[in-house]
């Protein structure tokens, strides 16, 4: 195929509720839409995830663009792709900007995808109808509020529940959602917010039960979590740490961490995130699919990659409900008994709905081949 225009739309959308978390609060939220067209017109859709500001990898919505747009763009356009895996070899002649990278790359997957008619989750070797619905409930004003919104997501179904923590805001919030909640399958996420120093508060979530605790120390760090999974019975999830194949099976070898999070825009899109999930299965590493505060686009690639064999935990795949009013796809993701249906359509398997997207955007660039 022969990519001949991509538009890149900037968007502004608004989070039902703030999301809280151990570094910052977010509740616009800005991201990057990109739109791919072949000679033939079919078109395929990308998202950029990276946030407004740096404060969860170094990229930002502003980063992304100029990336994008100054570097990346130019290996694609007017140029043949035979198939998307040519994409991130292209693209590795420049160093990290993932997020930048995984929004082309994205596009250019469900572009190819919808040529050859069918879903990406088909694609990717994707063997599941369904994927388990979780979710991530951010630091609350109180311990009741953060017990009243856990029942409401255990009421709406979600198979599994990650809350945020950091010192101070972690034995005394898990303690009584245990006490609430006893058998909830219920992870933590600390987003960076301890070091080894506080070995011995890490080590007391062990009588939580926890399915994982997330990213606990550096975001850069592998050896110092792995000397922390050694003192500790809970298992580590690594999320910030990876961004990379090569930052996995570094993670793996060193025994750093007992389960992956793997978030496309983080590990720099869908060929990386494959290689990633060949490791896992070798190494029998869980998988589960993480989640950026995004728009339908980003988390449909997400549903379609959790549909893959070793993805065999509960992500933080949910609702479009859970974060907007209204989506910018048709149909909108819903979770239902707890499971969330893999879409069979061509590509991603879903609609833009361009007037949402009209709604939303706060501007577009537009770039066409000239060979
Ligand atoms: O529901 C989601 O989209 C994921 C929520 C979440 O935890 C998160 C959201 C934005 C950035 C980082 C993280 C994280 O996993 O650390
Ligand atoms: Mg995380």
């Amino acid at each position: 195929m022969k990519i001949n225009q991509i538009d890149f739309h900037h968007l502004g959308m608004r989070l039902k509720a703030p999301f809280a978390n151990s570094l910052t609060t977010i509740q616009d939220r800005e991201l990057i839409l990109i739109e791919i067209r072949d000679e033939d017109g079919v078109v395929g859709w990308g998202e950029c995830v990276a946030f407004s500001s740096p404060w969860y990898t170094e990229e930002t919505c502003g980063t992304a663009w100029q990336v994008m747009g100054e570097f990346l763009v130019p290996l694609l356009l007017g140029e043949i792709i035979d198939h998307p895996g040519e994409v991130n070899e292209r693209f590795s002649i420049y160093r990290y900007n993932s997020m930048a990278k995984a929004a082309l790359e994205g596009a250019v997957w469900d572009l190819w995808a919808k040529r050859e008619g069918r879903s990406l989750a088909a694609t990717l070797g994707g063997v599941r109808e369904y994927v388990a619905a979780g979710v991530a409930v951010g630091a609350q004003g109180s311990v009741q509020d953060m017990i009243e919104l856990v029942r409401q997501r255990v009421e709406e179904g979600y198979q599994r529940v990650k809350v945020k923590i950091q010192p101070g805001a972690d034995l005394e919030v898990l303690g009584p959602l245990r006490k609430a909640f006893p058998h909830l399958p219920l992870m933590a996420d600390a987003n960076s917010a301890y070091s080894l120093k506080d070995i011995d508060r890490l080590k007391a979530l062990d009588e939580f039960q926890l399915l994982m605790v997330e990213q606990p120390l550096a975001v850069d760090d592998i050896m110092d979590h792995a000397k922390l999974q050694e003192r500790i019975n809970t298992p580590i999830c690594l999320d910030e740490s990876i961004t990379s194949f090569e930052d996995a099976r570094r993670a793996v070898e060193w025994g750093s961490c007992q389960v992956i999070n793997v978030k496309l825009g983080r590990v720099g899109g869908i060929s990386e995130a494959m290689r990633i999930h060949e490791l896992a299965m070798q190494r029998e590493i869980p998988l589960w699919c993480g989640g950026m505060l995004e728009s339908g686009i980003s988390r449909s690639q997400h549903i379609a990659l959790a549909s893959l064999p070793g993805f065999t935990l509960p992500g933080d795949l949910s609702a479009s409900s859970r974060y907007w009013s209204k989506d910018i796809i048709t149909p909108e993701t819903f979770v239902k008994n707890g499971l969330i249906h893999v879409p069979t359509g061509p590509g991603i398997g879903v609609h833009v709905n361009y007037e949402q997207v009209e709604a939303v955007r706060i501007r577009s660039q537009r770039f066409q081949a000239t060979k």
